[in-house]
């Protein structure tokens, strides 16, 4: 681990969770309120976020998913007016502290969101500008291999590296969004997030995007915000029931589904609201 503030490369471990002793904890949370100027958005949520799967949020509209979400890489630090409380501790330490460069969390926490939204570049440079801009490339054959391997770990490369010259934007939204994994992977980071990664897809270009991320689950963290609760039940290992702000209910995502401990749980995955 280093010393300097800013987040180390090894994958550090930060305990397990309670109810799956099995699974190392990724990110743990600890008591985050959010607040936009005097409106609260989040109360007081703890969660613990297992590393090398899947944790799906889910929860009706306006309950809290995207901005618990964009805590996790301090997004909400871009939005006026927002404030974040609490505690966010990865790879032991606090990702709200000064010290942390958010830049540079930014890369080891990636983000990819409900629209595809490549660079205006090339699919070569929507690739190589993170890894150029974080100095991981020694020169344009390394460069090379970077964007080769983050295509591919996106299921994008054989469709793509005949034509890796033209424009990001002039590949289908299903190719966008894999291009935009493919980005956000290219800074080796340890953490994906995904804010409705699928909503503005079809459901064959969706069913490949899920596909993706149960494969990438065995390298990476991911946490996915959805409003499909049979994508959740598909995609995730671990889901969290928001409601009004608060944390509801945790668990494994079968248990969430099947046997849920709360009643507000089993009102919404049984469509009773929301
Ligand atoms: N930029 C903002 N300024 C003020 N209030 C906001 C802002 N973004 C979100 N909110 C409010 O915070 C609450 C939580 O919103 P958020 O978008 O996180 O919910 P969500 O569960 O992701 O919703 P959805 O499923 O509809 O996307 C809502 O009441 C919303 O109106």
């Amino acid at each position: 681990m280093v010393m300097d503030g800013t987040l180390g490369n090894s994958a550090a471990e930060t305990g397990v969770l309670p109810d799956a002793p099995n699974a190392s904890v990724r990110m743990s949370c600890r008591n985050i309120n959010v607040f936009y100027g005097e409106k609260q958005a989040i109360f007081d949520v703890s969660l613990q976020i297992a590393d090398r799967s899947v944790t799906a949020l889910i929860g009706p509209s306006g309950c809290g998913k995207s901005t618990f979400l964009r805590c996790l890489n301090r997004m909400n630090d871009t939005i006026e007016g927002c404030r974040v409380e609490g505690e966010i501790m990865m790879e032991g330490k606090d990702i709200n502290s000064p010290a942390i460069d958010p830049v540079l969390l930014r890369s080891r926490v990636g983000m990819v969101f409900q629209k595809p939204n490549p660079f205006p570049k090339s699919i070569y440079e929507n690739i190589a500008y993170g890894p150029r801009i974080h100095g991981l490339a020694q020169g344009r054959e390394d460069m090379d291999e970077i964007v080769e391997k983050s295509l591919r770990r996106a299921g994008l490369w054989e469709e793509v590296k005949d034509r890796l010259n033209l424009a990001g934007t002039s590949l289908s939204g299903g190719q966008q969004q894999r291009l935009c994994i493919a980005r956000a992977i290219a800074v080796r980071p340890e953490v994906i997030l995904m804010d409705e990664p699928c909503s503005a897809l079809d459901p064959i270009a969706t069913a490949r995007i899920e596909e993706l991320i149960d494969d990438l689950r065995k390298r990476y963290c991911i946490i996915i915000v959805t409003h499909s609760m049979q994508q959740a039940a598909r995609v995730s290992q671990r889901t969290a029931f928001f409601h009004l702000g608060s944390l509801v209910e945790v668990g494994d995502t079968d248990q969430i589904f099947t046997s849920p401990r709360d009643r507000r749980t089993e009102d919404y995955i049984t469509g009773r609201f929301g």
